[in-house]
């Protein structure tokens, strides 16, 4: 959908911000472009919306060369998302999100009904923020407005430089959650400029580590993370990267033990060869679980048994796992099947947690040996994309 083609960039001054870039961006993907300050992130980006024009090399938009279509015509087709969000201060944030499509012909009560769909689809209440102006929200509502207005003209392309910079960290996390869920809904092409290694691995399907001018290093986050392709990718991962990865990991079955399992009726007493068992209702969903001790006592199962919070989807990550077992000071974590019935499937328990980091870890290293390939043949190579949400 983008593709950089060799492209450098030469400021007048000499400074070579980009220096023979070649990558792609598949359909439908998101790809973060992460580095020190000065590296040529932003460079990168503007030259893909015209706002700076490349040296030498190619850029494709959807299969067309960029050099030969209209900025303005170009850029109607491409969203674009700042840290200083820009918004129309005296404009309401209903008017400031319909302001693109209406300026591209929609009628003003289409475009004002678009809007308040998009206020909704970023989780703002238009009844309640569409009123208002843009110096009545706080950061991270305007944050949010930017990117509802970037969306409104629909565009296939979205550019996204540093978007949530500007707020504290946890409404930092918060909108980077909203935004993967809005994203697996809408499946746009995305490039999205960050500092913030944390933020690139939880957002992109695949990173792009920069160095000075060129990528380092163009892969999945669990990649990067588990073989960083040289001592300056490792160095700016970070000594944490195994924590890092952790978010990255999915869950998967072949990671859970499987408990001995009742069902709410069964007959009590009953001998448990564990210490504990996991309860299922009639349907085989998870219902809690129930102690040997009190599996000794009469009655049946539901007279005994505890309901059981500690639970996840199979595929949510590890990280997940780890904060849901420290939010309930649980020993073990249930793992359900939610695209499904949400059947249990069995249980993941630290000492399987870890045997998972360390799967996922080895699986990454043997597979990097093994492709014994130059780095500009990776890059080129869009691997299918994860399917965050
Ligand atoms: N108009 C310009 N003229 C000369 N040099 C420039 C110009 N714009 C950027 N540069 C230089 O090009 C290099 C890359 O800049 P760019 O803004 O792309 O980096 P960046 O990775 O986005 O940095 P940051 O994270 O600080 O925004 C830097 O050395 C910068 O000083």
């Amino acid at each position: 959908m983008i593709r950089f083609e060799n492209v450098t960039k030469r400021y007048a001054d000499g400074t070579v911000a980009v220096d023979d870039l070649t990558f792609e961006v598949a359909e439908g993907e998101l790809v973060t472009l992460v580095g020190p300050s000065g590296c040529g992130k932003t460079t990168t980006m503007k030259m893909v919306n015209r706002l700076i024009e490349p040296t030498s090399g190619r850029i494709h938009v959807d299969g067309s060369d960029i050099s030969g279509v209209d900025p303005v015509q170009l850029r109607r087709r491409i969203g674009y998302v700042i840290q200083q969000v820009g918004l129309f201060p005296h404009k309401t944030v209903l008017d400031n999100t319909a302001t693109v499509p209406h300026l591209l012909g929609t009628s003003r009560a289409k475009a004002r009904a678009r809007a308040a769909e998009l206020l909704e689809l970023v989780g703002l209440d238009p009844a309640v923020h569409g009123g208002r102006y843009p110096e009545q929200l706080s950061g991270g509502q305007r944050q949010r407005v930017g990117v509802a207005r970037a969306l409104a003209a629909d565009p296939p392309v979205l550019l996204m430089d540093e978007p949530f910079g500007a707020v504290d960290p946890v409404v930092r996390e918060h909108l980077q959650n909203e935004f993967l869920k809005l994203q697996s809904q809408v499946r746009k092409t995305i490039l999205f400029v960050t500092h913030d290694i944390e933020e690139a691995v939880r957002l992109g399907d695949r990173i792009a580590v920069y160095g000075e001018g060129r990528i380092e290093q163009f892969d999945a986050p669990a990649a990067v993370l588990g073989a960083p392709a040289s001592d300056y990718v490792a160095d700016f991962v970070g000594a944490d990267r195994g924590l890092k990865r952790l978010g990255v990991t999915p869950i998967e079955q072949g990671d859970l033990e499987q408990p001995p399992v009742v069902h709410l009726d069964d007959p009590l007493p009953r001998p448990l060869d564990a210490r504990w068992a996991v309860v299922l209702d009639e349907g085989e969903r998870l219902h809690g679980w129930i102690s040997a001790d009190h599996a000794r006592r009469g009655g049946t199962v539901r007279d005994h048994a505890r309901r059981m919070e500690a639970w996840l989807p199979v595929g949510a990550s590890l990280k997940q796992a780890f904060a849901t077992m420290l939010q309930h000071d649980a020993g073990w974590i249930a793992v359900i099947d939610e695209e499904g019935r949400g059947d249990f499937l069995g249980v993941l328990t630290p000492a399987r947690l870890h045997e998972a980091l360390r799967r996922s870890i080895d699986a990454d290293a043997q597979s990097v040996a093994r492709a014994d390939v130059p780095l500009e043949s990776i890059t080129t190579t869009p691997r299918p994309t994860t399917g965050k949400s």
